[in-house]
């Protein structure tokens, strides 16, 4: 059994702030806050001394695609559609191997650790391969399995990307780490029928399933014409909003069906940056959160973004629906801060996790707050949200794992990552 203290000026502990305390870890749950380790004790732990510093749950980022930070700038400054069909489906088609996916998602694991994400929820292929990377990095994952209607290098149809999502099922039902979701990818790639054998598929093994819904303006055309209906008119009646889904983006919908995503407390994803950089629009989200849908934040794939820094993104959204609502106080520091961890491990339907409390996994991180750009202090979660770089993060704990020490990432090799990520660069831009 391995105990660790971690003693703090502040620590967000149970959804309050704390100060001057020890952080007890048993294994790799939580134990308690406690003013001081009782005489008798103080030897049974390893005591980490942080005290210029403060606690926070680590982040969730609940719509990824973590491979794709090797597509990181290959197609920039173009709308979703073109930007898929001409650039990243064919590169997919082009790259993807095992090999690919797994050098891929280590490069795309340092970049979670070092901005303090502890858990991704991924959709993709090869997702044994993402599996492998992110165990190895000692970082969460909710792997979603992708399906299409269509062929790729992965799988031939629906039924094929189904039963490789079995074998993961089976492979990752004990894993601590991993948990499975089924991903069709979106309403314009996916027939109705197919997103009911997802389903079917999904509440067989208990599984969550994962969408991308109403991302452009094309979609909800391309949508209405085929269907006569809007696509989240279309996934209702398939029975996305009646099993345990999770919808990235959503910025296309009407009042009236955010009334509906309220009422049906749907669980969403919030993908700004990538909405704004491939002009999507922007969801409604201070009128989602009012009419009670439960809105997390993703990062989307680096291609899109172009980064996974979870916090940036908190720190945007949180100011960007300010400016739109007119209303300083809407998605205020605590609200973002809330989107990064208790609202996503609802989404995703994990326990135990979201929060720093007693029998919760301690999955947290340690912020340095003696920086120029963080002193004086008033409010630690306001510093957090609007005032700290992600550099400010020096450690992560995942499980009880500590996972970076003062900025070095203990679990993988960095500059072999690295190295990694410039061959495969030449590679797909063709240098010799
Ligand atoms: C079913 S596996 C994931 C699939 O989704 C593609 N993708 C990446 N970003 C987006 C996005 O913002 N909207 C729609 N599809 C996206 C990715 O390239 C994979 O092919
Ligand atoms: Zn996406």
């Amino acid at each position: 059994m391995s105990k660790t203290a971690i003693y703090a000026k502040y620590i967000y502990y149970d959804g309050k702030i704390v100060e001057d305390s020890y952080l007890l870890i048993n294994d790799e749950k939580v134990e308690k806050v406690v003013k001081e380790i009782p005489e008798n004790q103080k030897y049974d732990y390893k005591i980490i001394e942080r005290s210029n510093s403060a606690i926070f749950p680590g982040f969730i980022n609940t719509h990824t695609h973590l491979p794709m930070v090797y597509f990181r700038g290959l197609a920039d400054d173009l709308p979703l559609m073109e930007w898929l069909q001409k650039y990243i489906w064919p590169a997919e088609n082009r790259w993807l191997s095992d090999e690919f996916v797994y050098d891929a998602t280590l490069l795309a694991a340092c970049e979670l650790i070092k901005s303090g994400t502890i858990c991704a929820n991924d959709m993709y292929f090869y997702s044994d391969s993402i599996a492998q990377a992110l165990i190895n990095a000692g970082v969460k994952g909710v792997l979603g399995a992708g399906v299409l209607d269509f062929p790729t290098k992965f799988a031939k149809n629906p039924d094929e990307y189904l039963d490789k999502a079995k074998l993961l099922i089976e492979k990752y039902r004990d894993n601590d780490l991993i948990n499975i979701a089924i991903c069709p990818h979106a309403p314009y790639t996916v027939s109705p029928e197919n997103y009911k054998k997802c389903i079917a598929f999904a509440e067989r093994y208990g599984l969550v399933i994962h969408t991308h819904l109403a991302e452009t303006e094309w979609e909800v055309n391309e949508i209405y014409n085929k269907y006569g209906k809007t696509p989240l008119k279309l996934m209702d009646e398939v029975g996305m909003l009646d099993t345990k889904s999770i919808f990235a983006h959503m910025v296309h919908l009407t009042d009236e069906e955010i009334e509906v995503a309220g009422k049906k407390k749907v669980n969403i994803s919030h993908c700004l940056e990538s909405n704004f950089k491939l002009a999507s629009g922007f969801a409604r989200v201070k009128e989602l959160l009012d009419k009670g849908a439960n809105v997390s934040i993703g990062t989307d794939g680096a291609a899109s973004n172009n980064d996974l820094d979870i916090l940036v993104e908190a720190s945007v959204v949180t100011k960007f629906h300010k400016a739109y609502s007119g209303d300083a106080t809407a998605l205020d520091a605590k609200t973002a801060l809330d989107m990064l961890t208790i609202n996503a491990a609802k989404g995703l339907y994990l326990e135990n996790t979201g929060q720093i409390k007693e029998g919760n996994f301690a999955d947290f991180i340690i912020v340095n707050l003696d920086k120029v750009h963080l002193q004086p202090l008033y409010n630690p979660v306001s510093q957090l949200i609007y005032a700290a770089k992600s550099s400010d993060i020096t450690d992560v704990f995942i499980n009880g794992k500590h996972i970076m020490e003062n900025r070095k990432i203990l679990t993988i090799d960095e500059e072999e990552v690295l190295d990694k990520a410039k061959y495969w660069g030449k590679k797909i831009s063709g240098v010799k």
